[in-house]
């Protein structure tokens, strides 16, 4: 059997076309090389429009220890007509020259789409051995890769077929995980094809979308693990028929290709040992593992929100301290060696870190924003080594003496995460504070922290969603988009299996421009528990809180679309409370006015096996909280 390289003990050789990343080629190939990858594919468009030769790419390359895979793509070769084929024969003889002077044995020739595209199987097969018989006098090779729009060829099975026709062994078959899945074609068929034809593997992920599949294709993808289709068990079939070739991305997303490469080529990198990992995990005995294997610190299961932290400025400080204190937290820490006040009810556990350093946003509010949320794991120490060793920034911690070891990562969009013991809390980071002597308040009702809804920078989203899916082992839920005030938004929550952790991740579909940008700019809220919504939002406002006014029309279409109990419409309407229902449950929810620059608060009540978000709500909450900035805190007089 063909032995697989092991370098950098990352399992199998691991490759990324230059088509996933932004820039030029030189940007591609550096961010390709520092993220860790064995090779590249190079897209002709990136080599034609590159400044150096082809011998300059390639020496390049050898500078950068990355192999050239592959060549891509060399497209509607084949041809019904005879001075078509020989034009494109001639074609062919160029980038063999170039394929050599590049140090790349293998291209890529795509299924024709052409108009004048062969239409019979032998007739493709032999005019494929004759590229094949031209590509071994130079000892290269082809494979033929089936687009998912091909004119007549679009399955792998027919690309097999054609293949196996010619029967040259300078020529083989590519698969694109992209192609057989979207079709929703039985990858399991691939078992059937000798190893030594697979040629080369191109992965890619995409969200399930119902659209013309070559769109879906150039705009669409996703590095595995951010999408809705089963790679691990594409690439158990795959490995299973003997492919040893590398794991190969190739991603077209409109996204990826304005972000910076640097941080793509990072998230690239974090989703193929991630996948790695997934195959493993899919195989019963030791002997059906790859060869070479990754070997990735497991994912310590999770067990809650210890707490979540708002950095704060001396002007967003107060107000926000103050809601709190309407909600009926209590302040009950004081840190011993930084400005950091510890608030709590129930499980419910707000730090306020006062370093704060921006004193106001763009639009003159003081600036308020979660900086870090903790969760409770039940190995810490091993958390963040998975995290290192899936590339995320570990965070070093300047601790005073005999303060608790707290191991934190940065996640995409730079909030910290920390990984706290499960358990007793005193024993840990808690005996970093000081007790106040504070009574515990009454409180309002509010049971623990449900979860954390944060808003990604436009170019992160997906990386956000695959950092929290592979780093900390969550688990992603549908995905929502919903048309809201201000543009599209597109939503995903992750949770781990017990669902007592939640982060909801949010982004605009399109990106926002300057000119017409109002409503809170990528707000942040937290959001809490209790057994009952209305109660407890009849407690906060006798205290004051300053809870979001919802309007009347909202409720008059509850009321058309549900018909729901006159006596609970009532209350809802009275305290302002929203609601959704699903068929495993309902959800009663109310939000607070955003306090400062981007933060706010909700509390939730779930009813029976509710899971979800409440999304369908988001746009009447975000005009409000739009029309609590223009007019200011514009509150109804309290009723209890
Ligand atoms: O969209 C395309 O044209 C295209 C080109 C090359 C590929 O390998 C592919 O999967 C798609
Ligand atoms: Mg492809």
């Amino acid at each position: 059997m063909p032995t697989v390289d092991i370098r950098r003990g990352r399992g199998m050789r691991t490759g990324i076309a230059t088509v996933c990343l932004s820039g030029t080629l030189e940007d591609k190939l550096t961010a390709a090389a520092s993220a860790g990858f064995d090779g590249v594919e190079i897209f002709e468009n990136d080599l034609i429009a590159a400044p150096w030769s082809p011998g300059q790419i390639r020496q390049r390359c050898l500078e950068l220890g990355l192999s050239v895979d592959l060549y891509q793509p060399f497209r509607d070769f084949d041809s019904a007509t005879q001075e078509r084929f020989a034009a494109n024969l001639r074609r062919a003889e160029h980038k063999l020259e170039l394929m050599q002077q590049l140090d790349a044995d293998t291209i890529l020739v795509c299924s024709s789409v052409a108009p004048d595209a062969a239409q019979d199987d032998d007739l493709i097969a032999e005019q494929l051995r004759t590229l094949a018989d031209r590509a071994a006098e130079r000892g290269l090779r082809i494979a033929y890769e089936a687009l998912a729009w091909g004119r007549y060829v679009h399955t792998y099975e027919h690309s097999w077929e054609i293949v196996r026709r010619a029967d040259h062994p300078a020529l083989g078959v590519c698969l694109d995980s992209f192609h057989i899945l979207s079709l929703g074609d039985d990858p399991a068929g691939i078992r059937s094809i000798p190893g030594d034809k697979l040629f080369f593997l191109q992965l890619a992920d995409a969200p399930r979308l119902d659209m013309d599949v070559l769109q879906w294709s150039r705009h669409h993808r996703l590095f595995p693990g951010q999408g809705a289709f089963d790679l691990a068990g594409f690439l158990g079939h795959v490995l299973d028929a003997g492919y040893r070739g590398p794991l190969s991305l190739e991603v077209f997303n409109d996204v990826f290709r304005q972000a910076d490469p640097e941080r793509a080529a990072v998230d690239a990198m974090r989703s193929l040992l991630t996948l790695q990992e997934r195959v493993v995990a899919n195989r019963d005995t030791a002997a059906r593992r790859p060869a070479s294997t990754i070997e990735l610190p497991a994912a310590p299961e999770l067990a809650g929100h210890a707490f979540t932290e708002l950095a704060v400025t001396e002007t967003s400080g107060p107000p926000v301290a103050d809601a709190l204190a309407k909600l009926g937290f209590t302040h009950t820490g004081q840190h011993r060696s930084k400005p950091v006040q510890l608030w709590q009810q129930g499980e419910a556990r707000i730090l306020l870190n006062g370093g704060g350093r921006s004193e106001q946003d763009a639009a003159g509010e003081p600036a308020a924003a979660v900086n870090a949320l903790a969760v409770e794991s039940t190995d810490p120490a091993r958390s963040a080594q998975r995290a290192e060793a899936l590339l995320s920034p570990v965070l070093p911690r300047n601790r005073g003496a005999d303060e608790a070891i707290l191991h934190a990562v940065a996640a995409p969009d730079g909030t910290s995460v920390f990984f706290c013991p499960t358990g007793e809390h005193g024993a840990t980071w808690s005996a970093d504070f000081t007790p106040t002597g504070n009574a515990a308040d009454t409180g309002t009702g509010l049971t623990g922290t449900d979860h954390v809804a944060l808003t990604q920078p436009f170019d992160h989203f997906d990386e956000a969603a695959l950092f929290y899916r592979s780093v900390l082992g969550l688990e992603p839920e549908t995905t929502a988009e919903f048309a809201a005030p201000f543009g599209l938004i597109r939503s995903r929550a992750v949770t781990n299996p017990g669902r007592d952790v939640r982060i909801a991740l949010s982004v605009t579909v399109l990106r926002r421009g300057e000119e017409w940008a109002p409503g809170v700019p990528a707000p942040q809220h937290i959001a809490f528990g209790t057994d009952d919504a209305i109660a407890a939002a009849r407690a906060m406002r006798a205290r004051g809180a300053p809870l979001l006014e919802i309007p009347g029309n909202y409720y008059d279409d509850l009321d058309a679309r549900l018909a729901l109990d006159p006596d609970l419409l009532a209350a809802m309407r009275a305290h302002n409370v929203l609601y959704d229902r699903d068929e495993h449950g309902e959800f009663l929810h109310f939000y607070t006015e955003v306090l400062g620059s981007r933060v706010f608060f909700e509390v939730v009540q779930r009813i029976g096996g509710y899971s979800g978000y409440g999304a369908a709500n988001a746009p009447v909450r975000m005009a409000a909280h739009r029309r609590q900035r223009v007019t200011g805190s514009a509150r109804r007089p309290v009723h209890t």
